[in-house]
């Protein structure tokens, strides 16, 4: 039966920021440069192809694999080989199994919950991971609770309400109306550059624990956000646009008056799914809850939105606030 073996470095794909989820059973810290992947074909053929862990092509592989219904479009693979030299082109349905050096290790989950199940919330209290499930389309995130100290959490409040009249609408990049209501502070430097310390400190922890390949850091942007009465911020991400691309991680900061004053305003964090190359939305989801003094960090390029916000006495003091932003890579 005709084998053909080739090794190739496919050109690094560039049209969406992927990471591979996928996990490394023993070294998650230090992910190797290049995996080996050999794609067994049907009709007994196999092709080696040399990729870097975090390209997209190992997460396309395994969508196929797991389409056990043969549910999704049948598409064709066409992977550059030999430097763009030649073409290995087959229909998706012709891949039957992965064998991958090191190795890879995918646990699934079933299709996950519909929108009005809720799922467990997993704000696992640091430094427990928050799940040890690797379905590359599933999000994930960690919860820390108790970010800052008591004190600062004080100072905090004291200094948003001593800044009310500082605070100016909220607008999204695009100009569209009624994509999200809130107001937010963009200048509050001794808290920017606290919260900027404490992630820097936290930051090798919370690559570990989301699984995700190192990055070296980069810019940590920073705004401080108040939702009150009927606010929200419907559906999106935080890295479709040439001046975003580079952050990778989302951060927000949820702290608000005892007792709470308002209800809502759970951020729901989407999981993905593959749609001509690029990640878009699924329909599950995860709800978190913005704890006070909380922190929850996730990968920009999920979809997720802030549900509507109630507030009864629509008092500036009781609104939900975040300091919240983005890590880039450098
Ligand atoms: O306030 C939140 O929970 C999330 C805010 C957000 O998604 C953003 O500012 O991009
Ligand atoms: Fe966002």
């Amino acid at each position: 039966m005709a084998r053909s073996r080739s090794k190739v470095k496919p050109a690094r794909r560039s049209a969406f920021p992927a990471h591979s989820e996928a996990s490394l059973p023993d070294s998650p810290h230090t992910p190797p440069e290049v995996i080996q992947l050999t794609l067994l074909l049907s009709g007994g053929q196999d092709v080696t192809l040399a990729v870097e862990p975090d390209d997209p092509l190992i997460q396309q592989f395994y969508e196929v694999l797991l389409d056990w219904e043969g549910k999704r479009t049948r598409r064709l693979f066409q992977i550059p080989l030999d430097q763009g030299q030649a073409m290995l082109a087959f229909p998706c349905d012709r891949l039957i199994g992965l064998v991958t050096d090191p190795p890879l290790i995918v646990q699934t989950t079933e299709t996950t919950s519909p929108r009005s199940v809720r799922v467990p919330t997993a704000h696992a209290a640091f430094p427990n991971p928050v799940s040890t499930d690797r379905d590359p389309l599933r999000s994930r995130y960690i919860q820390l609770e108790n970010f800052f100290t008591p004190d600062e959490h004080r100072h905090l409040l004291e200094y948003v309400l001593a800044h009310q009249a500082d605070f100016v609408s909220t607008t999204t990049s695009t100009g569209a109306d009624n994509y999200r209501k809130s107001v937010v502070l963009y200048s509050f430097p001794e808290f920017a550059e606290l919260i900027q310390q404490r992630i820097q400190s936290v930051f090798p922890d919370v690559i570990a624990k989301l699984g995700i390949p190192p990055f070296s850091l980069g810019q940590i942007e920073s705004q401080l956000t108040g939702h009150n009465d009927g606010n929200f911020y419907k559906i999106h991400n935080d890295n479709g646009s040439p001046d975003t691309a580079t952050r990778e991680l989302t951060y927000v900061y949820y702290f608000h008056q005892e007792p709470k004053a308002f209800s809502g305003g759970e951020l729901v964090i989407y999981d993905s799914q593959i749609r001509n190359n690029y990640y878009v939305k699924a329909d599950t989801y995860h709800t978190v809850e913005p704890i006070n003094n909380s922190i929850v960090f996730f990968l920009s390029r999920y979809m997720h939105e802030v549900l509507p916000i109630q507030c009864p006495s629509r008092d500036f003091a009781d609104s939900r606030f975040t300091i919240n932003g983005w890590v880039r890579r450098a």
